[in-house]
């Protein structure tokens, strides 16, 4: 398969004519062809999108750009086979977390912001002025104007949606990068948006890599008025410098070390049920998946042998099960999240289970799977306990007291999300609230409603998504302040 450039509403390839693999993770055989975008494309891309804010697109109401986006919505329904067949193709997610998750929540977040912009107020007073007479003094909201938007690998259409569907309904135009890793989802958007908005030039896409390449190219542009990055804390820091050149607005989704604490009052099905989701979901390939679990020493023990229990459910391969492990989105992500395996043996830790390479026969020998993987004794300094892995494993200790706990699980440059497990709720409230987070579950994980704020402090990010703070971001506010 052949994966383009989306420009001006053609599919285009690359004019220094390169490319690179799109691989198939479960086999590592080369599955497609992606051509990359020169610098010369991206340009276009960006231009693109500033011609569009100068047409008709530029000049729609909100609630015309709000109807763009319910059309988007519909197509995204409508074409629903196609993106099951790109998501999976990219990723090897189990079919039905594609079918009954990622797509109807893409077209949910299309259809959320819409409503959210229909309802969005504006301010106004009349205030007094010295001369004894008034004023009155009222706000506009604007679309911000180019946005860039450079993507993750780990949900392809979620992740791009989540902030392309505010982009648009604010009446922005976009230009997107999606990671090398996941090609085929963003190449689709491009005839769906189209299809959907009705103006070419307002949704771009342009493939290739990071660094001195696509990502580089686009957040370096100074056409592009604002930037939205969801990845890494180290690549976010690269684009902050870039952005800094022409002072654009900048929105970080970043990395996380997620704790969970476990109260010995908790219910063990739900806590165990709910945190072996969030370590092996998407082979922890999830920004929001629990890195750490503190468990309150009295149901330690028991804690630890019923997770290793669960563990065996997620089966590395590609079975067909509701609960396979699917492989890692790269050979290169297998390596980095391999490393930390021996190290947290020789750094201390003990491997409860897991720890190593899966024997996979078949067609899937040359993919990239890992055993998932849990660590008890760690020490709090351990590097497995510091740093993301982004892998299916997790660090589990015990502690003593309400206190302790909070410290340990604070004691992080990151603050991306925590979960809170008790029956005891008014500690629930407190200790929920005690957290350094941007999101805090208590009794339950990735519970979301997409209208609430979504982001992380620290290294984990700057900024909130979601309902009114995504459009926010999206829009620029005049005060207009008429003297009566
Ligand atoms: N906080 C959140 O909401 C959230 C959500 C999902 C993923 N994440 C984080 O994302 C990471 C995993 O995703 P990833 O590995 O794709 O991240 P990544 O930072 O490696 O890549 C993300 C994107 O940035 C591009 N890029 C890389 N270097 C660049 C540069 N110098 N200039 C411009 N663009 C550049 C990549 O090509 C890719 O499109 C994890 O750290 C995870 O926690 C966070
Ligand atoms: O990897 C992080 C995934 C985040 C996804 C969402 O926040 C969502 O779709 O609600």
């Amino acid at each position: 398969m052949t994966i383009l450039n989306f420009i001006d509403g053609s599919y285009r390839e690359g004019s220094e004519g390169k490319s690179f693999s799109n691989v198939n993770p479960a086999t590592g055989a080369e599955i497609g062809v992606v051509h990359e975008a020169s610098q010369a494309e991206v340009e276009d891309a960006v231009e693109a999108a500033k011609a569009a804010l100068t047409g008709p697109w530029g000049k729609m109401t909100t609630a015309r750009t709000g109807q763009a986006d319910h059309r988007v919505a519909t197509e995204i329904e409508r074409r629903a086979d196609d993106f099951l067949a790109a998501e999976v193709a990219d990723t090897v997610k189990p079919r039905h977390v594609v079918s009954h998750i990622d797509i109807p929540r893409g077209a949910a977040n299309f259809r959320m912001f819409a409503d959210v912009v229909s309802t969005m107020p504006g301010e106004s007073f009349n205030t007094p002025t010295p001369d004894g007479g008034q004023a009155f003094i009222y706000t506009v909201s604007k679309p911000k104007g180019v946005d860039a938007a450079v993507c993750p690998r780990n949900f392809p259409l979620l992740l791009m949606i989540w902030k392309v569907g505010p982009e648009l309904a604010c009446g922005n135009t976009a230009v997107v990068k999606p990671s090398e890793e996941i090609a085929r989802t963003a190449a689709l958007l491009g005839d769906v948006i189209d299809a959907g908005v009705n103006h070419h030039g307002v949704f771009n896409v342009a493939q290739r890599f990071g660094p001195a390449s696509a990502g580089e190219f686009l957040t370096s542009n100074p056409d592009v008025d604002a930037i939205t990055f969801t990845g890494e804390t180290g690549t976010g820091q690269a684009i902050m410098q870039k952005a800094a050149t022409g002072v654009r607005d900048i929105s970080f989704e970043l990395g996380g070390k997620n704790p969970a604490i476990v109260f010995a009052d908790a219910d063990l099905d739900k806590a165990v049920e709910g945190l072996s989701r969030s370590v092996f979901l998407n082979t922890g390939q999830v920004c929001l998946g629990t890195e750490r679990v503190y468990v309150e020493r009295p149901i330690f023990d028991a804690f630890v042998a019923r997770m290793a229990a669960a563990a065996q459910d997620f089966k590395p391969g590609v079975t067909g099960d509701r609960a396979y492990l699917g492989p890692l989105i790269s050979a290169e992500h297998r390596e980095k999240v391999l490393a930390y395996y021996p190290r947290a043996v020789e750094d201390g830790p003990t491997v409860f289970t897991g720890g190593g390479v899966p024997e996979i026969s078949g067609a899937e020998t040359g993919g990239f799977f890992v055993e998932p993987t849990l660590w008890i004794d760690v020490a709090h300094g351990d590097t497995v306990m510091r740093e993301e892995i982004f892998g299916p494993c997790c660090d589990i200790l015990p502690f003593d007291s309400e206190d302790e706990v909070i410290a340990l699980a604070n004691d992080t440059v990151y603050g991306l999300c925590a979960s809170v497990w008790t029956e005891n709720l008014s500690r629930g409230h407190r200790v929920a609230a005690a957290m350094e987070v941007g999101v805090c579950w208590v009794n339950s994980w990735f519970l979301r409603d997409l209208r609430t704020a979504f982001g992380g402090s620290g290294h984990s990010g700057i900024g909130r998504e979601g309902g009114v703070h995504s459009l926010e971001f999206y829009t620029e506010i005049t005060n207009i302040c008429v003297k009566l």
